[in-house]
């Protein structure tokens, strides 16, 4: 439906006229012809008519839903994608967006930059058309909570994943919700029906992790009584979930790569292969590549499940979900049968100042007990403080809980960081940080061997050159005559 000069043409549906006059502009501005209108009527009678290349639709509108439109405008013309965008941006407008065939989910306010880069992508003629799947779900089962921009981005990437089998690796901090998404994974995906069955490989001991996963025959080992049915067969027709994969034995890790690569396993003592029938979610709170390069995890296994990454972000650097997720960690323990509580301004306030460490986990636990303990209905925030305190560990004085290097160091690059974001522009960061990093490294490995260089530099597996370069360059001090 090109114009004669080639040009594609979008059709737009949202009710808000400020939203359709920016659209509109920026749209032709990069060339493309627009079809604005307020109505989901006006845009399926385009849609009818065979005008237009794209669909760009909102989803409250006063005559229809505009997620209602997006089967019925696949059903008459599959080859037309849909964008939906929408300013109800939790995770089910995501998932029925994909479930109902859109070709993206837009979560408002979007950057234009951004859209029009979706728009682009939604143009390139595409190869097989994928049919809108029938059934759905609707229902609130699972909520994800939380809008910040990061969970965003999480709820349409599991979004799109729901009508997918591919292999999942979901890393985290403990705590971030980890288990929960590989939930939502299965509970709106298309192994819905089937099992959802987990695994804690650091929960069980390792000399039984292989008979877990996969079964074992009668007298297979000593103890082995009767038949054992395995994970893997437990999930048939529905998703494993492998959680803390990273603490998975060597032989329990070439066994499972080589069910990932054959599709089927046998069991321990047994000799016919069963057919594996599962969608694998893997998950993990260790840095994996890190143990590949420790020799404690096979990179060829890693690649297997690392199909589709996802990082969920700790909690602290989603502050502005906190308030969210603090309500619905009270309503929940209300639900529980704890009494109803709300929390004053000032103790939300409280509650984005603290640091975390234990996510989503930590702030669940602490509403349910200031729920349970606090006698006030409004909790205010010396009460949160007061139970935050309470909660940290003993060795650690002044509230601060222990922090990793790499959360150490990611903390002081936040203000290299926020530099350019205030709009100072940032120079030779990558350098600047090695070096910042590297000079207390050699002060440090120098002062350990009382300045000889030659020790300090097998210490640090450098060579002694390279460590005069780098004294020289760092303008370190040098305790002279000792090395
Ligand atoms: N975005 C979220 N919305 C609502 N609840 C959440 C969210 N993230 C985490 N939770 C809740 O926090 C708790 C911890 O989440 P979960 O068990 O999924 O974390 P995890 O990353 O798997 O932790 P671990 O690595 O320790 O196993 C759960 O009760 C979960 O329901």
């Amino acid at each position: 439906m090109s114009d004669e000069n080639g040009a594609r043409t979008i059709l737009i549906a949202d009710d808000d006229r400020a939203i359709r006059t920016v659209l509109s502009q920026a749209l032709a501005r990069s060339g493309y012809q627009v079809r604005a209108t307020s109505s989901a009527a006006t845009l399926w009678r385009w849609v009818e008519d065979g005008e237009g290349d794209l669909v760009l639709t909102d989803v409250v509108m006063p005559d229809e839903n505009g997620l209602d439109l997006v089967p019925r405008i696949r059903r008459v013309r599959p080859e037309l994608r849909v964008i939906v965008m929408s300013a109800q941006s939790t995770f089910i407008t995501a998932v029925k967006a994909a479930q109902r065939g859109a070709f993206e989910y837009l979560p408002k306010p979007f950057d234009l930059k951004e859209l029009l880069a979706v728009v682009a992508r939604a143009l390139v003629p595409q190869q097989a058309v994928a049919a809108p799947p029938g059934e759905e779900e609707t229902g609130e089962r699972l909520p994800l909570v939380g809008r910040s921009p990061a969970m965003q981005e999480i709820y349409r990437t599991v979004a799109r994943l729901t009508t997918t089998d591919l292999t999942v690796m979901i890393t985290g901090e403990s705590g971030t919700g980890k288990e929960l998404v590989a939930r939502a994974l299965h509970d709106y995906g298309r192994r819905r029906p089937g099992p959802f069955v987990a695994i804690n490989m650091a929960a069980i001991p390792r000399e039984l992790i292989e008979s877990e996963l996969f079964g074992h025959e009668r007298g297979a080992f000593t103890g082995a009584l009767a038949r054992g049915v395995g994970r893997f067969e437990q999930a048939a027709g529905g998703t494993l979930f492998l959680d803390e994969i990273g603490d998975m034995p060597p032989e329990a890790q070439t066994r499972l790569l080589r069910v990932l690569q054959e599709g089927e396993f046998t069991t321990v003592g047994g000799r016919t292969p069963v057919k594996a029938n599962v969608r694998i979610v893997a998950a993990t709170h260790r840095d994996l590549r890190q143990a590949i390069r420790q020799g404690l995890f096979r990179e060829d296994l890693f690649y297997r499940l690392n199909v589709v990454p996802i990082r969920l972000p700790p909690l602290r650097e989603r502050i502005e979900d906190i308030p969210l997720l603090a309500r619905h960690f009270l309503e929940r323990a209300k639900a529980a049968g704890l009494p109803a509580k709300q929390l004053s301004v000032d103790a939300m306030e409280r509650l984005k100042e603290h640091r975390w460490p234990g996510n989503a986990r930590e702030l669940e636990n602490l509403m349910r007990r200031l729920a349970a303990l606090y006698p006030q209905e409004t909790i205010d925030a010396d009460a949160v403080a007061a139970e935050l305190f309470e909660a940290e560990p003993a060795a650690e004085p002044r509230g601060e809980s222990p922090e990793t290097l790499e959360q150490a160091v990611e903390r002081h690059l936040q203000s290299f960081v926020s530099a350019q974001r205030d709009g100072l522009p940032v120079r030779d960061l990558y350098g600047r940080v090695l070096a910042e990093v590297e000079r207390p490294l050699l002060r440090l490995a120098l002062a350990a061997t009382r300045g000889n260089q030659i020790k300090a530099a097998s210490m640090l597996g450098l060579n002694r050159n390279t460590l005069r370069k780098k004294i020289r360059e760092l303008d370190l001090p040098v305790v002279r005559g000792v090395s």
